[in-house]
Order: structure tokens, then sequence, then C-alpha cells
């Protein structure tokens, strides 16, 4: 790797390229069919594929930037024995390790970088994507039993979903600098490129603040108001925040990656907690680099430094422009406002 490139835009590099092999990890977790689900807390999850690809992540990252402060959501210890050298991802992708990099990081020191990770965003989706593989009837619904939290109403819908939703999960790393999400990473492992007969699984989009995107071409947003929200941690205060948008449409798909990038949306509104540090440092990032806004639903920036609180306690509200920003915060009442913030 090119030592002379400054530390972000090393950092970045190495971000992609070991994003796609947690990406890897998450697939092959599924196609084992071996989920080891474990629960953390109220419709929160975790799965043998998060705390792998979070290993995989964090281990390659901190060998490489033992300064820079790594958190992962699955706060999985580093123990040398448990990681396989397989997961230990060491090369840099060589489009981003090309970029210029912008005057005001040049000066970014190692340990002056907070990185947030969230190996597998959408574990829900993830969980509910296994069921679907199960292409024998019975052993799907043998499987359903031992999911607990799946109820019977989005059993249904799954069955309807044909691949379930496995689209909805990424791989985010959100690299911060003065509490500011200045570089992300979003790969998403089920992502299908399609090569003339072939199909190549997996997808990696990067953002640089002042530098741009890549990975994707940024779709035009769409000429009504379409509102992206979550799925499976929906709640009244959530709806009351969606009805007064007068959107056009409301897409309810998983995970706060795939939110930010699947270009049907033009506005995300998430008027609850939940959400984490790890959920939107990265696709905070990607858009503002894009030319987009990401805050919480009373306005304000996140602050990302590694003393921070975890939880996005005031929720979060994003825009492909500030134009449609300030619209969604001016519709949203101030009494919702002051019951979150006052939580
Ligand atoms: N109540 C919650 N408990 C735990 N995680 C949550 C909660 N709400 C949101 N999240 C996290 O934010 C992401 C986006 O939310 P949603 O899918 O509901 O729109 C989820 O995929 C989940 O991340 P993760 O899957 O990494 O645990
Ligand atoms: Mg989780
Ligand atoms: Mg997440
Ligand atoms: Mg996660």
């Amino acid at each position: 790797m090119s030592v002379s490139a400054p530390v972000i835009i090393r950092l970045l590099a190495s971000s992609v390229s070991v994003a796609s092999r947690a990406g890897k990890i998450v697939r092959d977790v599924m196609s084992k069919g071996e989920l080891g689900i474990v629960e953390k807390g109220k419709d929160d999850y975790q799965t043998e594929a998060d705390r792998s690809a979070e290993r995989c992540i964090i281990d390659s990252l901190s060998r490489q930037y033992p300064k820079a402060r790594i958190i992962g959501e699955e706060d999985s210890s580093p123990n040398e024995n448990e990681v396989s050298p397989e997961w230990i991802v060491l090369d840099a992708d060589k489009e981003v390790l090309g970029l210029e990099c912008p005057a005001s990081l040049k000066g970014v020191k190692e340990e002056d970088i907070v990185v947030w990770v969230d190996p597998l965003d959408g574990t829900s989706e993830y969980t509910q994507g296994a069921l679907m593989l199960k292409r024998d009837p019975w052993e799907r619904w043998k499987m359903y039993l031992s999911h607990p939290f799946i109820s019977m109403k989005w059993y249904l819908s799954l069955l309807q979903s044909n691949f379930g939703f496995l689209e909805h999960v990424t791989v985010l790393i959100g690299i911060s600098v003065n509490d500011k999400p200045v570089g992300g990473v979003i790969h998403q492992p089920y992502f299908k490129n399609q090569a003339g007969s072939e199909v190549k699984m997996g997808r990696t989009i990067w953002g640089l603040s002042e530098a741009g995107v890549g990975g994707f071409t940024p779709a035009p947003p769409p000429e009504s108001i379409i509102i992206t929200t979550t799925r499976s941690h929906s709640n009244p205060v959530v709806e009351k925040a969606l009805q007064v948008m007068n959107a056009a449409q409301i897409l309810r798909v998983g995970g706060a990656g795939y939110k930010l990038l699947e270009g049907k949306a033009s506005v995300y509104v998430f008027a609850s907690p939940g959400c984490k540090k790890w959920d939107t440092c990265a696709p905070e990032a990607v858009l503002s680099a894009a030319g987009g806004k990401l805050t919480d639903i009373l306005g304000n920036f996140y602050k990302y430094g590694a003393n921070e609180p975890k939880p996005n306690k005031t929720g979060v509200l994003a825009a492909v422009n500030d134009e449609l920003h300030s619209y969604a915060l001016n519709r949203i009442p101030q009494d919702l406002k002051d019951a979150l913030a006052n939580k």
C-alpha cells in the first residue's frame, strides 16, 4: 500500500477491501444455515455472521491502524486464537488509494480518528431471509417455530416476498474526525451484479467528504416525495411522524444503510430511539458526500466522538438535499420533537 497517501485515504481504502470480505462471511454463514441467534434485547438480535464479520473488520483495521479508535456494534473482544487468518485483510482498494485527499483532511492523524463498525446492518431481515432459503415448506415451518420473534403476519409477508429481505442487509464502516463522519463504506453482500449470464454477488459504495462518492451513481431524487422508514421497529410515534409528511409513498425497508442507498426514496424518517452511532456514521458520510443531510428529528447533527453516547436517542431524519431535509423537519410537530427530546 502507498504509505505516502494521507491516513484518511488509506483507512477508507482498507475499509472498502475489508467490507467485501465481511460481506462474504455474511453470505457463508447463511449458506451453512447455522445462524447462532442470540437475543441481546427487545427486537435486538445477533447472529454468527454479526460476530464473525465484526472480528474480521476490527482485527484487520486495528492491525493496520492501531492508534485509531475502532468501535463495533457487537463488542466482540479480540482474541487472537479465534480469528481465522483468512479473515485478516491487509490490502486496500486501488481506486480509493488514488483519490486526491481534500485539503481539510490531509493533516488528520491516526489518533484523531474514530471508526464506527456495524458488521451486519439489517439483522432482522437477515434472520428472516434464512427462512426463505428453506425450500422445503416443512423445514421452513420448523425454522419459523425456532424464530419466536417473527410474528405470523411477518411470516406470511415473507412467504410473499420470494427472496426474503436479504437485499436490505449491509456492512457499514464509518470514519469520523472531530465528531463528524467524513468517510463511509456501505457494502451490500446480496447485491446482484449481472455480468452476461453470470451473477456476481456484492457491491461496495464509499463516500469521502469534499471528494464525492464511488461504487454507484446516485439517482436523481423522485419528483414526488417518497419516504423510507423502518419495517421492523415501528411504533405509534414513528407512524405519526410519517403521516404528517404528506408523502406520495412510504417504503418500509430494513437496515439503516439500505435506506440511504435504495435510490427510490428522498427522505428517511425514523422518529424513535433504536438506531446507534454505527448505524448512521457510514450512511451519513456517504449521504453528505453526495449532497444530502442526516440529523436527528430535531434537526441537530449527531456527534461521533468515542465518548459520545451510542444510541441515537432522538431518531433519524435524512434527505438527499437540504431543501427536502428542511421540508421534512418543518412538518414534524413540535410536540413530537419535544416528546423524543425528553424521553
Ligand atoms: N429498537 C432497535 N433495537 C436494536 N437495533 C435497532 C432498533 N431500531 C433500529 N435498530 C438498528 O437500526 C437499523 C435500522 O433500523 P430499521 O431496520 O428498523 O429501519 C436496524 O437494522 C438495526 O441495526 P442492526 O440490524 O445492525 O442491529
Ligand atoms: Mg444489531
Ligand atoms: Mg445496524
Ligand atoms: Mg448490526
